[in-house]
Formats: C-alpha cells, structure tokens, sequence
C-alpha cells in the first residue's frame, strides 16, 4: 500500500509507543552527568577522543551508528544517523526499502535541534539526580531515545510529501513563493495535534504504571495517579509532544515542502 494520511499517521501513533518506552527506560538510570561532560577532557575517561572534548554519550551513539551503518539501517530513507559516517554497508545481503521521498528533499532533518534538546532539557526532566557509573547502559538507553524521537520527527516528511501530493496545486504555488507561513497554515491541524499530545500523555500512563496482579488492571485512578508513581511523568510526555515533537516534525514538513520542487 502507498503512502497515505492515514497511513503516516498510524505510523506516528505506533511510535508513540516505542518513544514512551524508550523515556521509561532511560528513566531507570539515574542523571549520570559525566557521561555528558564535554569540557573537562579528564572526565572523557580515558577514550581515544579525550583530546577532542566529546563526551561519552556522542562517543557511544557515533560508533553505535557507524556499526549499524554497517549493517545496512540508513538504506532505509526512515532512518537518519547524527553523525553520519559514510562507511559502506557491508554486513547484511541488500534489501528493497521503498523510496517515497522526493530525492532532493529525502535527506532534510532536524537531528541537530533533537541532539540539543535532548542533552540539555530533556534528559534531566526523565532522570533523577544521581551517579551510578553505568555509564554504558545509561547511554545505550540514550541511544534509543534519539534514534526513536529522531525517526518520529524526521518522519515530517512523509507527512508532507502526502500532503503535497493531496494539494498539489495550492502547495505547489506557496513553495515558489517561500512563504512559510502560509505552508505551515495550509499543513497544521490542530485537532490532531491535540488528540496526538493527550494520547502521548496516556500512554505514559498506562505504559508507566507497576502492574501487579491485585485491584483492576486498567485503571489508573487510585493509588497510581499521582504523577510520581508513573515511571516518566506524564506530564513530562505532554510537553516533550507539545513544545518539541510536534513543532519540529512541523518544521521537517516546512524545508522538505521548501526543497519539494528542486
Ligand atoms: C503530522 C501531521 O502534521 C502536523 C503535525 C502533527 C504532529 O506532529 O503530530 C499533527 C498535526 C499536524 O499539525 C499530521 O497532520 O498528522
């Protein structure tokens, strides 16, 4: 089946899931700062790269990356690495992704603005305070969360090449005349955006709960409603999908729908 609205949008609600669950394990591992530093190069813990002030994390998702480029996951157009690495891939036989995208515009992504969003708000919003030296786990579990919110948002451009094929004619005339502003009118809705952050906020809920065998399972009144017994607050999910999510997978759909005509 080809691309569809609903189609792009059944996409985007299953990796609500995979999202939710990604924070929830990464809020296993405490704050875990050192693993972050990048300005005391002694705190680089003896690495190859303590000489060029990267910090652990960026250490561990750039060679994470350059294995699973290896192994063929950036042939697919729905996954974009941060540090792209240019090594060949070489490990699994080919295989036929699709190629929805328009070629000149298939490459447009934000992973730069997720990078810092991510380190320098997001992480101390999941995280207690806290140093238990797992620094391998607790960036391995960083790992899945830029790779889950990365392909959410950079997926803004399936969501905008369907629109553009839907009104091709009205996109077609506001794209030549680079009015944003018009595009990002002509590309919101806004009920949708609701229905997105409140069922984001839900499934931090749900997914977040301790499940135990007494009392009703779907519940989530009672003992656990009180935000700090969910293991991601799930106010935490509503403003992730509020103040960043949304706005960047928006702006994704602006510069893909900027480049759709090159
Ligand atoms: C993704 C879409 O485009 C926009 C962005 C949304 C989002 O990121 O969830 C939701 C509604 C739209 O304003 C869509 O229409 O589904």
């Amino acid at each position: 089946a080809g691309l569809s609205l609903d189609s792009v949008r059944d996409f985007l609600t299953r990796e609500e899931d995979t999202i939710v669950f990604s924070l929830i394990e990464r809020a296993k591992h405490p704050l875990n700062t050192p693993a972050y530093y990048y300005d005391d190069p002694a705190a680089c813990f003896g690495t190859a790269d303590r000489h060029r002030n990267v910090s652990f994390a960026e250490i561990f998702v750039r060679e994470s990356e350059a294995v699973q480029a290896k192994a063929g996951r950036y042939e697919s157009q729905q996954e974009i690495p941060f540090f792209p690495s240019g090594a060949p891939f070489t490990l699994a036989p080919p295989y036929n992704f699709t190629t929805d995208l328009h070629p000149a515009a298939a490459s447009i992504n934000v992973n730069d603005a997720i990078w810092n969003i991510y380190f320098n708000q997001l992480l101390r919003l999941l995280a207690k305070e806290g140093d238990d030296g797992d620094y391998a786990a607790t960036a391995a579990s960083d790992l899945a969360c830029l790779q889950a919110l990365s392909r959410r948002i950079n997926y803004g451009r399936y969501v905008a090449e369907v629109k553009f094929r839907g009104e091709q004619q009205t996109y077609t005339a506001l794209i030549r005349s680079k009015d944003k502003d018009a595009l990002t009118k002509l590309l919101t809705f806004e009920a949708q955006e609701d229905v997105v952050k409140r069922r984001a906020e839900k499934k931090a809920k749900v997914f977040g709960q301790d499940v135990t065998l007494d009392g009703p399972t779907t519940e989530t009144s009672g003992k656990n409603s009180s935000q700090s017994s969910f293991k991601v607050a799930p106010s935490v999910v509503y403003k992730l999908y509020g103040q960043w999510v949304i706005p960047l997978t928006k702006q994704v759909e602006i510069e893909y729908l900027l480049h759709r005509l090159d």
